[in-house]
């Protein structure tokens, strides 16, 4: 296991923001880290960084204890974006990348390369304060992946991104995995983490309520939903057993069913009910996963 987490706990005077938490994340993955707001995920990455010391429990990378100084194999995206805003593209990251110990010319072309693949070359003798928020943040995720580090920690890569960009990024992350990074990102954005992540946690004031992978998280859930287009109402599937929720769509219900057996009952019943167009059993979303496990939705 590439990250370790051993009962990490964190205490800010009486308050815990971080409680016993326990995670192994694989190596050369994506690993997705939910909660609300508050629920513990910047104070997490703040102690897997050494930025924060923590209360109790062990962290480790490849079986050593990890510090974000001294270590150059870590990339970190914090959710407070921190470049200076009175210096050009070019200087800054020059001068990131040699605190990370790269030499100048090995920056500059590896920056140049990144500019060119987010289709803004020009920026690099701008001024961090002449671009948009958007694109300051490419900029941040530059400075983030320059040095090629194995631990990469993003936390919100994708807020305020238009979708054009977000999918300019979410390519780079997947091919940043294909290279062997291990990623571990943030977000309150469930479609972007069922769509990239392997595995994934989800924290609810500092505890994991949900953790594992995507796929085994699914099936163990148990719920399924339920599509059904069809020419009839088909209301009176809200009283059908083992109906959880009901919801009307444009062209017929979407329904959350306690487990697949349902949906052979929920068939026969629509039988001599007229022409069924669509009948289709879906995994549960992770938005359904999170709304029951923590009560909330993200979006
Ligand atoms: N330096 C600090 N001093 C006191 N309390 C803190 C400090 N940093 C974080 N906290 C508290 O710890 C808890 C967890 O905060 P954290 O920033 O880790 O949450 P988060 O999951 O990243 O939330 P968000 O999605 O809103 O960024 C919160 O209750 C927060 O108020």
């Amino acid at each position: 296991m590439a990250l370790l987490l051993k009962e990490v706990t964190k205490r800010f005077g009486k308050d815990t923001a971080v409680d016993h938490l326990s995670l192994e994340i694989p190596e050369k993955g994506i690993f997705g880290f939910l909660g609300g707001n508050g629920a513990g995920k910047t104070t997490t990455f703040r102690m897997i960084l050494g930025l924060l010391d923590r209360t109790e429990g062990d962290i480790s990378w490849n079986g050593e204890s990890i510090s974000y100084h001294k270590s150059h194999l870590i990339g970190y995206l914090p959710e407070e974006r921190g470049l200076y805003p009175k210096l050009k593209v070019r200087e800054q990251i020059v001068y990131l990348s040699k605190l990370r110990g790269m030499k100048k010319s090995e920056a500059l072309t590896a920056l140049e390369a990144w500019l060119k693949r987010f289709k803004v070359p020009e920026y690099i003798d701008k001024k961090v304060e002449e671009l948009s928020k958007g694109n300051q943040q490419k900029i941040q995720f530059i400075s983030a992946v320059i040095h090629r580090p194995q631990l990469l920690i993003l936390d919100e890569p994708f807020s305020g991104l238009d979708p054009i960009n977000v999918e300019m990024l979410k390519e780079a992350v997947i091919d940043l995995k294909e290279q062997g990074t291990s990623i571990v990102f943030s977000s309150h954005r469930m479609e972007h983490v069922e769509e990239l992540c392997e595995s994934l946690c989800i924290l609810h004031k500092g505890k994991d309520v949900v953790k594992g992978s995507l796929k085994e998280i699914k099936r163990s859930y148990g719920k399924k939903n339920l599509i059904i287009h069809a020419d009839e109402s088909l209301e009176f599937l809200k009283n059908h057993p083992g109906v959880v929720r009901y919801k009307n769509i444009a062209e017929g219900c979407e329904l959350q069913i306690e487990n697949e057996d349902i949906s052979q009952t929920i068939f026969h019943a629509l039988q001599d009910k007229g022409f069924i167009r669509r009948f289709e059993l879906e995994e549960p979303s992770l938005n359904d996963i999170f709304i029951e496990k923590v009560g909330a939705s993200y979006e």
